[in-house]
Parts: structure tokens; C-alpha cells; sequence
């Protein structure tokens, strides 16, 4: 629960990590805490935590920077928020870091971070937690730049290093596993009306020739069954929305019609106008899942006249705006990002006809959901009458289907594939039960096991991450680190890094949750369990995807996960997978644990029906109940007649109630 999830969360600790870290060209990885960080109102004092990888040889060299994690930075001014923070290092008998007593500075908006990285990058920013999400990121750096127009603050200089051109980099691909035929077996259910007929093969899906040969250079054969569904669907013109497991295509599914319309219709970009004005326009929660999207829409597009550019935070706009003005007609971008660029007059939205957010639930829970209204009444941008709007997630709690409703057509499509919501079940999925203390010794026992074996490890907070990290480093563990307090340049070069093997082992907060697709990974840590079972199933996403199978070991500690356990039993069972006895018990013996279902959101299927099943089932015991109740006062025995009435009500209170596991049951054949 760090960047994302602090929905009903009692923030109480704001404390800013002054941490910053240069990749050093041998191959070296450094971190070093700021020196004290003076933003305006940040007192970030030294320490940190430092360590180093010399990649010549096994040497790994990490020293818990003399007087380790001194982060004391969070006394700012600005909007910050406090949290309670599940994070050890208080607890900690080897604790290396001295975090401000963990409850101080809700006013985080401006601590101390400084930066000494190679792009001459000196932010200062921090002072507290920000985390949430992208657009805090992004409001923050668009302040930055404004703030450096005014002479007061350093811009956002961040280029990242150009892309390989050839095309065996851009269709480097990995395998699909032994598990991708065994997608046809799982049950699709399209509900909507008039829903098209799905397609069997490519060739079926129309495409031309440009964009089939690029799909055949992905290594790609057949389609999975979201794109079998999701690719007529969008040829049809109809709004979707659309759920399908972790890792089985749901980005090809979205962008392959879409870039087929586009070059079918003659689209082709010009870097005449000085306002571009995309066909599609593509958001994501994050930096890394965003700039995939888009090297995934560059492949496709490889070689025709269809330009996709990426805007996302982190990164000089002027270099994004620049690239913008080469043409632009698939923008893909983060929500604070593109707001800005479109609030510089530099997009018009004019010429939108395909609106797509993936990760969907996450683009319209409470952190996002703003900013896409924002966007969807931007000047220029078409009525969700006159465009299409795409949504694609692997979880769709019922509440945010609701309201995503609003950004839909009334007679969208909902497409779901397998259990909604539910964990790919090409995931072996394992449950561990610790205490807090005993997770470091574990955690390194367990990849003493792995090996070099790629392995995501998922933390609580940006201060764990970056703990865990220095911990493993110390025990000669090659491993780099993801979340949001992390420079871009750092994050994105811990992914590389992660990506090419030199760091076998990437500790992570929820930001690197969603959509990455890093091929290899093996392993899913849930060091930390997330406090919400969505998050859980897209973690342990980050393995087992296309068809290969991975594993996931997750801590459980039961002083804090227990509010987990139901829904984690539940996923179990829906994934066919061994539920162990302790889980079970902690599930069902624990406090409100009486027949209540373990979390209201958890939507099996297309909210529409569960509304329709409700009001249906809702009306068939009025009635029933009506009549009785008529023949009563008709024969005037008043006993029945009150009985009657309570069962009625008590019948009500219960379908409204109980209406969510009443349809699990239905659908999840
Ligand atoms: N038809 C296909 N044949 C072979 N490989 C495919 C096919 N479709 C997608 N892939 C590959 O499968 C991997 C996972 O796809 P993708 O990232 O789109 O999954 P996803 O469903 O969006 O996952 P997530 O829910 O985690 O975001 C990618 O490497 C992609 O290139």
C-alpha cells in the first residue's frame, strides 16, 4: 500500500526519503541519500543507504550508508496526507533507518530531495508522502517547471535515451508458455446487445497487410481470447469494456483494431501543424506501463504512416512536446501529462474517435477519476457519443463498473473472460505465514532457493523498498529498486536492469503492479501483503503471463493481513489452487466472518446483470410475498399476517445484502 492504495487509510507518517541513485556506467549501482535535502520547508538530513554493484564479478558491496536512513524531510508545506505505514523500520532491531517517529508532516508537499544524477537533474521535491499516484507526480513537476520559469526551482530535464531503431529490437519477444492453447478452454461471456462474432485467427480480424506482418514479427499466431472477442468488438464501432486475466493480451486486443482503422482510413502523420490532434488517445496509471503501451503500438505501427508519441511525468516536456510535433496520432500518456500538454495548447482532442484506459479500475478509482473526467471535458474532446471508449483491466470492482458507465455508451459491451477479477491460474500460489521480524531472514532464504531466477519483490512503502533493497545488497543479492520516489531516469534504468538480468531481483511498491510485462519473471514476492485483493491479483500478474507459468510466494502475517484472508481464500479456490487450513481458519474465524461476503466489490461479472439479477430476484419475492400476504388480510388471521410482512422485509434486507455472492454462485461455473 504505498503509491496507490490509501483508500481508508489512516495516514498518520509522512516522512520523506531523501534517496537518490546514479547507475554508473560500469555497471554500478549507487544510491546515496541526499545530502540533507533543504527544499523550501523540507529539513531531509543526510545518511541514506549506499550501496554499489560492481558488476565485474560477484561483487556486491553495499554498506547501509554511515548512519543509514536518515530521512528526516518530512516537515513541508503543501497538501500531504498522513498514513499509517505497515513498514518494519520503526520495529526494527537492526534498523538502519530514523524516520521522524513515522507520524510526523501531513503537510509533505515540499521536503528536501536533491538529486545529483547525470541529466543535472536538482529536484528538490518531496517532504512527505505523495505517492498516490502519477498525477501527484506530474502536478508536482509541472510545478517545478513553472517554479523554474519563475527562477525559483530546477526544470525537469530528463531525456531518455533514444530507442534502438532495428527491428530485432523492436520485436524482441518472448516465448508464449506451454499453458497459451489451454486459453481456449476458458469460458468467455459477452453481454451487451447484438455483441459481434468473435474472430478464430488473425486473418479472420481483417487486418492489412502492414499490420499483419507486424504481428507475425511479434511471434504472435493466434489470438488469445480477448483479442478473439475484443478485436471485432472495436472493428464494430461498440464501447467495451473489457476483463481478462493478467498477461493474456489484452494490449494487442485494443491496438491492433484500433491501428487498423486508423490505416485503413489513410491516417498519417504530419509535422506541419503546429496542432497535433491524435485519432486515439491511450491512458495508463503509470510511467513504465504507459511507455510499454506505446513502444507496443510503435511495433505495430512499425513501418506505416501511423505515429504513436508518449508523454508520462518524469521527463522534460519539451522533449515530449517536441516529439508531439513530429505528428502525433496515438497519444499514449499518463493523466497528468497529458492534461498538461493539452492544457499548453499543444493537442487538440478534436479528432478523437478511440479513448482507451487501461487498467480501467484503476484509471477511475478515486485517484484517477478526476483527472479522466478532466479529460473527457477537455475543449475538443468528442461526447462519448461520438467516440469510442475502450476499457481493459484484469479486475473490475462493481462500484468503479458503475461509474465507468458514465464514460460509456449505454449499450457498451462487457467482455469477460474467465472469473472476473480472478488470478491467472498459471500461477502457483503459495502462502507463508511470518511475523514482521522473521520476513528479512525469510525473504533471503527464499532466494537463496530462486537464485539467479528473476523475482519481483512487492514492498508497502517507497522506505521499504528502498530498505529491502540495501538489505539484499548487503547479502550480496544483485538487486535495484522501483517506486515513486525514484528519479525516472533510476526507475527506468532499475527496470533495465531488471530486465537484463544484471539485477535478478527487483523490490517494488505498487507502482510497478500493473501491466509490466518483463519477460522471465519467475517469481512473485508479496513481501508485504497489499491491504486490497485486486492489487494482489495484478502483482502476482507480473509472472505467469502468455501462457508461461510462474510462482508466488506471499508473506502472511497475521497481525496485519487478516482482513485479507477471506479474499484471498476465495481466489484461491476460484484459481483451483490448495487453500492451506491456516488461511482457511484465519478466513473463517476472525470477527465478521458470519456469512458476510469477503468484500462487496469483488464483481463476478457485468454489473448491469448483477443489477438486473437483484431487481429480478428482488421483484419475484414481492410478488410472491404480495400475494401471500393479500390472501391474509382476506382471511383476516393477523399472526400470519405480521409474520409475513417481517419475512418480506427481512427477504429485502437480505437480496440487497447478500446480492453480490448470490451471483457468484450463479456465474461462477
Ligand atoms: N496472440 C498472442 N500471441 C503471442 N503473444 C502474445 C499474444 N498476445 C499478447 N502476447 C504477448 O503476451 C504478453 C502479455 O500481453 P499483455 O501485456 O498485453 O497482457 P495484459 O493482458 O495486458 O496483462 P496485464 O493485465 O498484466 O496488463 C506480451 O508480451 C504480449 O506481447
Amino acid at each position: 500500500m504505498d503509491e496507490w492504495e490509501e483508500e481508508g487509510t489512516t495516514i498518520t507518517s509522512t516522512t520523506t526519503l531523501t534517496t537518490t541513485s546514479e547507475g554508473r556506467q560500469e555497471g554500478s549501482w549507487n544510491t546515496a541519500n541526499g545530502e540533507s535535502g533543504r527544499g523550501r520547508g523540507g529539513r531531509g538530513r543526510g545518511g541514506g543507504f549506499k550501496s554499489s554493484f560492481s558488476s565485474d564479478g560477484d561483487n556486491w558491496n553495499s554498506t547501509a550508508g554511515e548512519g543509514g536512513f536518515r530521512g528526516r524531510g518530512g516537515r513541508g508545506r503543501g497538501r500531504g496526507f498522513s498514513r499509517t505505514d505497515r513498514s518494519e523500520f520503526n520495529e526494527d532491531d537492526n534498523q538502519v533507518c530514523e524516520n521522524g517517529g513515522g507520524s510526523r508532516g501531513g503537510r509533505g508537499g515540499r521536503g528536501g530531495f536533491r538529486s545529483g544524477g547525470d541529466q543535472g537533474c536538482r529536484g528538490g521535491f518531496g517532504g512527505g508522502y505523495r505517492g498516490k499516484d502519477e498525477e501527484v507526480f506530474s502536478q508536482r513537476e509541472d510545478k517545478e517547471n513553472k517554479d523554474a520559469t519563475d527562477g525559483e526551482r530546477p526544470r525537469v530535464t530528463y531525456i531518455p535515451p533514444t530507442l534502438p531503431e532495428d527491428e530485432d529490437s523492436i520485436f524482441a519477444h518472448y516465448e508464449t508458455g506451454i499453458n497459451f492453447d489451454k486459453y481456449d478452454d476458458i469460458l468467455v461471456d459477452v453481454s451487451g446487445a447484438n455483441p459481434p462474432q468473435a474472430i478464430m485467427t488473425f486473418d479472420e480480424a481483417g487486418l492489412c497487410e502492414s499490420l499483419r506482418k507486424t504481428v507475425s514479427k511479434s511471434g504472435y499466431v493466434k489470438p488469445t481470447p480477448v483479442q478473439k472477442h475484443g478485436i471485432p468488438i472495436i472493428s464494430a464501432g461498440r464501447d467495451l469494456m473489457a476483463c481478462a486475466q493478467t498477461g493474456s493480451g489484452k494490449t494487442a486486443a485494443f491496438l491492433l483494431p484500433i491501428l487498423q482503422q486508423l490505416m485503413a482510413d489513410g491516417v498519417a502523420a504530419s509535422s506541419f501543424s503546429e496542432l497535433q490532434e491524435p485519432e486515439a488517445v491511450i491512458v495508463a496509471p503509470t510511467r513504465e506501463l504507459i511507455n510499454q503501451i506505446y513502444l507496443e503500438a510503435r511495433k505495430f505501427a512499425f513501418g506505416t504512416c501511423v505515429r504513436p508519441v508518449v508523454v508520462y511525468g518524469g521527463v522534460s516536456t519539451g522533449h515530449q512536446i517536441r516529439e508531439i510535433s513530429r505528428g502525433c496520432n496515438v497519444l499514449c500518456g499518463t493523466p497528468g501529462r497529458l492534461l498538461d500538454v493539452i492544457g499548453r495548447g499543444k493537442v487538440g482532442l478534436s479528432k478523437v474517435r478511440y479513448f482507451v484506459l487501461d487498467e480501467a479500475d484503476r484509471m477511475l478509482d478515486m485517484g484517477f477519476e478526476p483527472d479522466m473526467r478532466r479529460l473527457v471535458g477537455s475543449p475538443g474532446m468528442p461526447s462519448k457519443e461520438n467516440r469510442q471508449t475502450l476499457m481493459f483491466s484484469a479486475t473490475y470492482p462493481e462500484d468503479i463498473q458503475r461509474m465507468a458507465a458514465d464514460f460509456l455508451k449505454t449499450d457498451y459491451l462487457f467482455l469477460a473472460v474467465g472469473v472476473v477479477g480472478g488470478a491467472c491460474s498459471d500461477v502457483e500460489q503459495t502462502f507463508v505465514q511470518v511475523t514482521k521480524f522473521s520476513k528479512r531472514e525469510q525473504l533471503l532464504d527464499l532466494l537463496k532457493t530462486t537464485g539467479m531466477e528473476r523475482t519481483m519483490v512487492f514492498v508497502e512503502t517507497k522506505r521499504q523498498a528502498d530498505f529491502i533493497a540495501t538489505y539484499l545488497c548487503q547479502e550480496k543479492v544483485p538487486t535495484t529498486s522501483i517506486h515513486g520516489d525514484r528519479e525516472q531516469r533510476e526507475r527506468e534504468q532499475a527496470l533495465a536492469d531488471f530486465r537484463s538480468g544484471k539485477c535478478p531481483v527487483l523490490v517494488a511498491t505498487s507502482v510497478a503492479a500493473r501491466g509490466l510485462d518483463i519477460p522471465d519473471v519467475q517469481h512473485v514476492v508479496n513481501f508485504d501483503l497489499p491491504n486490497n485483493i485486486d492489487e494482489y491479483v495484478h502483482r502476482i500478474g507480473r509472472t505467469g503471463r502468455c501462457g508461461n507459468t510462474g510462482r508466488a510466494v506471499s508473506f502472511f502475517d497475521p497481525d496485519s493481513d487478516d482482513q485479507l484472508a477471506r479474499s484471498l481464500v476465495t481466489i484461491l479456490s476460484k484459481a483451483q489452487q490448495e487453500v492451506p487450513s491456516w488461511l482457511e481458519d484465519s478466513a473463517f474465524s476472525g470477527p465478521g466472518s458470519m456469512g458476510v461476503a469477503p468484500r462487496k466489490t469483488f464483481a463476478s461479472s457485468d454489473s448491469r446483470k448483477v443489477a438486473g439479477l437483484t431487481f429480478m430476484g428482488f421483484f419475484c419475492c414481492s410478488s410472491l410475498h404480495i400475494q401471500t400476504v393479500v390472501e391474509f388480510i382476506l382471511t383476516s388471521q393477523r399472526q400470519i399476517l405480521y409474520f409475513y410482512t417481517f419475512h418480506y422485509i427481512l427477504t429485502a434486507i437480505a437480496i440487497v445484502t447478500f446480492r453480490i455472492p448470490i451471483f457468484h454462485t450463479h456465474c461462477d461455473q
